[in-house]
């Protein structure tokens, strides 16, 4: 082989979460085979590998990389260069790195290759620690490589953890003790081991990840995908099918898990979620009979004629106010009580009669009360402007069904604090995170004026504005550069790990998904991340390249084994088109209806009532009359930005476009102009053909926001 290959592994207690290309040099792969052999793959992270030539200065520089740096990688194995041949320095070089010598690591390889062969001899590994990472030197045959890490392979865990300073005593009391007395590794061990965020560098050790094409692959072969193809062996053509947009919509369903129940406490928290199973109330309402209205509580007659009629006047007994603690007296026969609306009756009292009927007949010798109250109605029945125990909310009725959404109208949450409820069973939201890709962007608040191709970056703001407003929790990516190499693979797979404490379910990317030799994310998706790619083409104006995939969950990703089960899905990840409008359709369109799958919505148990069917998701459909002609697209069906309002004259509603126009001047459609989204609340679905939809022409229209209503 022609280099030294360097490899790095990360944090014990990691999984090998990929497999590595196969890549030129053959003890890399054994390498990685051996620590997938031993199960120590359980516990250790994907591992990267750099070939760097066999010179000091090159060798020092990457190690250095790896270990100065605050994300260094814990383990660091170097194969080749340790012999006696004329190019053979790799312990020269390593040696002055190491803080600390390691001889019982060196003395170990050693006598395990010297097990096997006289010629182990000839090796001069070198082992020890620099800063908070352990580097080791093995030889460059992959059997010898093999054979000397073997040897040492159970203590590294070990090493590492105390190398990198976490706390040893409770590595000892905890699961690496364990891991040494077994003589293996296994998931459950790495997940007891004390948590230590110092180790916590899940993004990093990918930066440097080096993609070696295969030795034998065709070049065919070699150049489809290949992120590192070149302008001149790039593809011509894309290899991914043109989907229509309903069958990318049906992929989409198939992938996106089911809704995940939790219990939660009821709190403003729940609004806009979708219930997940029935709720029932535990308190009627109200809990006692109560006035409707203020004035006076009464025995009224069964069947009032003239010798039964209230009418006349009457001492006031009592007084009830709408207050906590007391509950009035009974009421006598022949009197009355003073009432104020939503107080409880008193006993014998069976109808209330409003402080409008009625005239103060006589006061206290104070002046300050009623004593006699004249009744002016003879008209009042038994059961008059009171409410029932239970007449509002029945105790045990059903007041949310799953399915329902605890609209922030306030109807449904209003029911769940009426009755008390504590807690409710809705659908966890997924949270989604937002990646803009691309060498050319700045921040949209970078006080810095714009220089040569730089564009400020309009997706990450606009689609986290949208996913807010539908009341998703998002994360903020940030931007991920297209260059260098490793950059996006590694701000993806830091998002694939959970943001912060968060989980991030679902990953919106914009940029880099059509042609150009820097759109990255397919082939990263694919190659390094081992994802999945279900569509990379869609029949649409704008959105063409839309990409959609999806990438195994894998155990070790999630911060503890305490992993909630929406961690524990496959992650979806969306790639948006770079193009602003571009983007923000496709959000709308394909992000959307996963988004509303995931929290629950549309989701029924049980039979679905014809009056009541489930609320459908993605964009509501609606017919709209044309206000104007427009064109369309010969081949893709076009979704025209439009304002769709409805007439207070007629009750139809009209579409109007948000800015007509081909390319040029004007060009109010064109894929690159955020601004047709402006003003805009519907989608105009427009099939492909030839002629224009012309003036008075009923469209399809797909509201993204509330229609408002003209003359
Ligand atoms: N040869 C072909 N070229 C292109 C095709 C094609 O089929 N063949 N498709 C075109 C279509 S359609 C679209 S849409 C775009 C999609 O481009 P990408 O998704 O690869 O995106 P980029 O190349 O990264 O950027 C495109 C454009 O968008 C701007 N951009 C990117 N990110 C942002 C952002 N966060 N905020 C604002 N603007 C952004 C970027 O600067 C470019 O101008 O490809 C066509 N090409
Ligand atoms: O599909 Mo692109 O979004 O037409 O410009
Ligand atoms: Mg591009």
């Amino acid at each position: 082989m022609g280099g030294l290959q360097l490899q790095q592994v990360s944090t014990p207690r990691e999984i090998n979460t990929a497999s590595l290309d196969p890549t030129s040099d053959r003890a890399g792969p054994i390498l990685t085979a051996t620590f997938e052999e031993l199960e120590a793959s359980t516990i250790w992270a994907s591992p990267v590998i750099k070939i760097v030539p066999d010179n000091v200065i090159d060798i020092q520089r990457e190690i250095c990389q790896w270990t100065d740096s605050e994300e260094f990688f814990n383990l660091i194995l170097t194969t080749g260069g340790t012999g006696f041949a004329i190019n053979d320095f790799t312990p020269e070089a390593v040696s002055p790195l190491l803080d600390r010598h390691a001889s019982g690591l060196v003395h170990g390889m050693l006598a395990a290759s010297l097990n096997v062969t006289p010629f182990a001899m000839m090796s001069r590994p070198v082992a020890g620690t620099r800063k908070k990472s352990v580097i080791a030197t093995l030889p460059g045959s992959p059997k010898g490589a093999k054979e000397n890490l073997e040897a040492i392979i159970k203590l590294l865990p070990h090493a590492c953890i105390q190398a990198a300073g976490a706390n040893s005593r409770s590595i000892h009391a905890g699961g690496v003790k364990k891991l040494e007395a077994d003589a293996g590794v296994s998931p459950a061990h790495g997940s007891k081991t004390p948590k230590d965020d110092s180790q916590h560098h899940h993004h990093h050790h990918h930066a440097h990840a080096h993609v070696i094409p295969k030795p034998h692959t065709s070049p065919e072969e070699r150049k489809s995908n290949d992120p590192k193809a070149g302008p001149t062996r790039r593809q011509r053509s894309s290899p991914y099918p043109m989907l229509s947009v309903d069958e990318a919509l049906k992929v989409i369903n198939e992938r996106t898990p089911d809704p995940i129940a939790v219990g939660v406490p009821v709190t403003m928290a729940v609004v806009g979620s979708v219930v997940a199973e029935d709720v029932y109330a535990e308190e009627a309402v109200p809990a006692y009979r109560a006035s409707i209205v203020d004035g006076y509580a009464v025995i009224a007659p069964e069947s009032p004629s003239a010798a039964t009629s209230l009418k006349g006047i009457f001492p006031v007994a009592s007084v009830s106010h709408a207050q906590a603690f007391s509950m009035p007296p009974p009421l006598e026969h022949g009197t009355i009580s003073r009432i104020t609306t939503g107080a409880p009756l008193p006993p014998n009292a069976n109808a209330v009669v409003m402080v409008e009927d009625t005239s103060l007949a006589c006061s206290t010798p104070d002046g300050n009360e009623e004593a006699t109250v004249e009744i002016l109605t003879g008209d009042i029945r038994p059961g008059e402007n009171i409410r029932e125990p239970g007449s509002d909310v029945p105790l045990g009725s059903r007041i949310l069904s799953t399915g329902d959404i605890i609209s922030a109208v306030g109807g449904e949450i209003g029911l769940l604090a009426s009755t008390g409820t504590k807690t409710v069973k809705i659908f966890e939201k997924p949270c989604v995170g937002v990646l803009s890709t691309g060498d050319e962007l700045v921040e949209h608040d970078d006080p810095r004026t714009l220089i040569g191709g730089q564009i400020r970056d309009s997706n990450r703001p606009s689609l986290l504005s949208c996913l807010t407003s539908w009341g998703f929790p998002t994360v903020d990516l940030g931007i991920a550069r297209d260059t260098p190499a490793g950059a996006l693979e590694q701000a993806l797979r830091g998002a694939l790990r959970g943001v912060a404490t968060r989980s991030v379910g679902v990953i919106i990317t914009t940029g880099g998904v059509s042609m150009g030799e820097l759109d990255l994310l397919k082939p990263t998706i694919e190659r390094s991340l081992g994802g999945t790619i279900h569509f990379g083409r869609v029949s649409m104006k704008p959105g063409k390249p839309t990409t959609f995939a999806t990438v195994p969950f894998k155990p070790a990703e999630s911060s503890s084994n305490t992993s909630t089960q929406q961690e524990r899905q496959d992650r979806l990840i969306f790639s948006l088109p770079g193009n602003p409008a571009s983007a923000l359709v496709t959000l709308h369109l394909f992000v959307l209806p996963a988004l509303h799958k995931l929290m629950g919505l549309g989701y029924t148990s049980g039979e679905i009532s014809p009056r009541h069917p489930p609320p459908s998701s993605g964009l509501p459909l609606v017919s709209a009359i044309l206000t104007h002609g427009v064109p369309r697209d010969p081949k893709r069906t076009e979704y025209h930005r439009a304002i769709v309002t409805a007439s207070r004259s007629n009750g139809q509603l009209y579409a109007t476009s948000t800015g007509l126009g081909g390319p040029g001047v004007g060009a109010g459609q064109r894929s690159s102009r955020v601004g047709s989204l402006a003003k805009a609340n519907a989608l105009l679905v427009l099939p492909p053909g030839s002629e224009k939809r012309e003036s008075g022409q009923l469209v399809e229209a797909l509201m993204m926001g509330a229609v408002g209503a003209s003359m």
